[in-house]
């Protein structure tokens, strides 16, 4: 049994969750690779490592002073150091780290330095083997991930050895220079070494007790899902279920690796398996709901659309020459609507308005932003006749205004735009039908 295990910021923001991490690790020996995030916050009111280090980046690239906060960060180490009674000093690993922030080493080599440290740190704390994640991940220059060419040299590199410590969420380019994933992405590193390693299961450990039903910031103690699928996953967490990074399913998928979500404040909670097929039946129609906000709706109407052959592709240019890409795109007769981020599409609000009349001669062409999509996602939903009329007469009840209805053909996931300020109500609305209702 061989067992990679992803312990996130909050998990490590301190000696005392070290410690409990360092438990979980000696019970089970299996618990070879272990894959850390930098220390996050401790507190509602903290700051997580990795956003300090974004800061100091900004202050030393500005010429402005960013000692005191490079002290604070060390400060965070220096206190976790001492909490273990470790015999470890960072000093070389810090002037290092001020060398390369003047030599400009770039944003991401700042960012990176968070989970490098821990990396080292935990190295130290546990006896394994410190393995720097620049020399076994890679990127191509354009900073793509490159998978075959890691999954190849990590497989190698990792073959001989016992047990390691990777640090998570970087990697580096050709030339040598450190590329990070996108925020979070310490949970796709966790992935990428539990396929090199052909791992029996991936733990990716943090501070809930598995993938709940909705986002707990929302509803009040939600469900925990026992069993999800990878498919069902992606779309919760690309829709804004941030405990698990939207690409993390895609390593471990190659190899039908199931992940499990554990809370490291409750080890003996089973937590959720992530697999990628399953005959346990949900326990309701639904497995989970998630959404996000900050969308923008572009819609556009003109007679006889449908008739016009190649107008969705024309349309579709005009955003694609701006460089936005599109989150949904209902339609019906003479009506065509497109939904993108708001943040993406409003430097390039009129250039792509004017692009859409030169390019199909609209009679309409309607902007409406401040929306919300939510997704309502679950493998049970195809046997279960009226789902969409649950969804429907919950949000009417809850006097939730429905701006967009989609529902994909596979008929396990329903889209929902809303206004941003109907969010939240959207959410609670849907999880006490399909779950409270259901008790
Ligand atoms: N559906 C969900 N299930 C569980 N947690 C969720 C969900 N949606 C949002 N979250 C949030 O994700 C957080 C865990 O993710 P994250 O903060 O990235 O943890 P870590 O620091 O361990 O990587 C939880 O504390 C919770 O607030
Ligand atoms: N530390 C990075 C990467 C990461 O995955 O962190 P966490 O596991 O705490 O979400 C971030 O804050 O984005």
């Amino acid at each position: 049994m061989k067992k990679v295990v992803k312990f996130g910021g909050s998990s490590l923001a301190s000696a005392k969750q070290f410690k409990k991490v360092g438990e979980i690790i000696r019970a089970d020996k299996s618990r070879r690779f272990v894959v850390p995030s930098a220390p996050g916050k401790r507190n509602d009111r903290d700051e997580k490592v990795t956003d300090m280090l974004y800061a100091c980046y900004d202050a030393a690239s500005e010429g402005r002073s960013y000692k005191k906060i490079l002290e604070k960060i060390r400060g965070r180490y220096d206190e976790i150091i001492e909490g273990l009674g470790l015999n470890l000093n960072l000093d070389h690993e810090f002037a290092g780290m001020e060398e390369n922030f003047l030599a400009k080493a770039g944003k991401d080599y700042a960012a990176s330095r968070g989970e490098y440290l821990n990396g080292i740190v935990m190295a130290h704390y546990l006896g394994y083997e410190f393995i720097d994640a620049a020399e076994v991940i890679f990127f191509d220059e354009q900073g793509n991930f490159e998978a075959e060419l890691t999954n190849r040299e990590l497989s190698e590199r990792l073959s001989h050895v016992e047990r390691a410590v990777i640090p998570g969420f970087y990697g580096s380019r050709p030339d040598g220079s450190v590329k990070t994933f996108s925020r979070g992405g310490s949970d796709v590193t966790g992935s990428i070494v539990a396929r090199a390693v052909h791992a029996d299961l991936y733990e990716n450990w943090t501070d809930v007790s598995g993938f709940l039903v909705a986002d707990p910031r929302i509803v009040d103690n939600p469900e925990v899902i026992e069993t999800i699928t990878y498919r069902e996953l992606r779309e919760l967490s690309y829709m804004g279920a941030s405990v698990l990074h939207e690409d993390a399913i895609f390593p471990v998928r190659k190899e039908g690796i199931p992940i499990n979500i554990r809370n490291t404040n409750r080890p003996e909670d089973r937590g959720t398996l992530i697999v990628e097929t399953t005959c346990r039946k949900p326990l309701h129609t639904i497995t989970g709901v998630a959404g996000k906000k900050g969308f923008c709706a572009i819609n556009i109407e003109k007679a006889m659309m449908n008739t016009e052959v190649g107008f969705g592709r024309k349309v579709l240019s005009v955003f694609e020459q701006s460089g936005i890409s599109f989150e949904h795109m209902p339609s019906g007769i003479d009506t065509m609507t497109i939904f993108v981020h708001q943040s993406e599409f409003e430097d390039h609000e009129q250039s792509v308005i004017a692009g859409i009349h030169r390019a199909v001669s609209p009679d309409v062409v309607e902007l409406e932003s401040d929306l919300a999509l939510v997704a309502v996602v679950g493998r049970g939903m195809r046997a279960n006749q009226g789902t969409a009329g649950r969804v429907f007469s919950a949000l009417a009840h809850a006097r939730v205004n429905v701006k967009m209805i989609d529902q994909g053909s596979s008929e396990w996931n329903i889209i929902i735009g809303v206004k941003n300020d109907d969010f939240e109500k959207a959410i609670r609305a849907i999880y006490d039908i399909f779950v409270l209702a259901d008790l």
